[in-house]
């Protein structure tokens, strides 16, 4: 049976199951960004201890380049793959500025090199 030869009422029954999957993602997803930030929040303490800056572009240049790849293999679009890291980075900059301004060092310089 093709999905136009389902009853309506079948029909219905499968777009509830569907959005039940929906939903699991959708929770995994907020589990998995929860996680995220909480080790974004070690970063930020440990760049305000140290007075580093709060973007690291390179890193970010490097995050893009995977994230595009990884995309591109499981046929997600890459330029919405790079614009949702972007936006986290974005928040968890703002998250890091808080931190230093609260700890009172307040970054201007680029990271020593090892
Ligand atoms: O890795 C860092 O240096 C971070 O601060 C974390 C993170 C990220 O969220 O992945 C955020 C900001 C930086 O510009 C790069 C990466």
């Amino acid at each position: 049976m093709t999905e136009h030869e389902t009853s309506d009422d079948d029909a219905l029954t499968r777009l509830q199951s569907i959005r039940e999957s929906i939903d699991n993602v959708d929770a995994a997803l907020i589990h998995l960004l929860a996680e995220r930030f909480k080790f974004t929040q070690l970063v930020g303490r440990l760049k305000a201890a140290h007075g580093l800056p709060a973007a690291d572009l390179e890193r970010e240049a490097r995050q893009i380049k995977r994230l595009r790849a990884l995309a591109e293999e499981s046929h997600l679009d890459p330029e919405f793959a790079e614009k949702f890291l972007n936006f986290i980075v974005a928040e968890v900059i703002h998250h890091h500025e808080r931190i230093a301004a609260t700890t009172g060092v307040i970054a201007t310089v680029e990271p020593k090199t090892v």
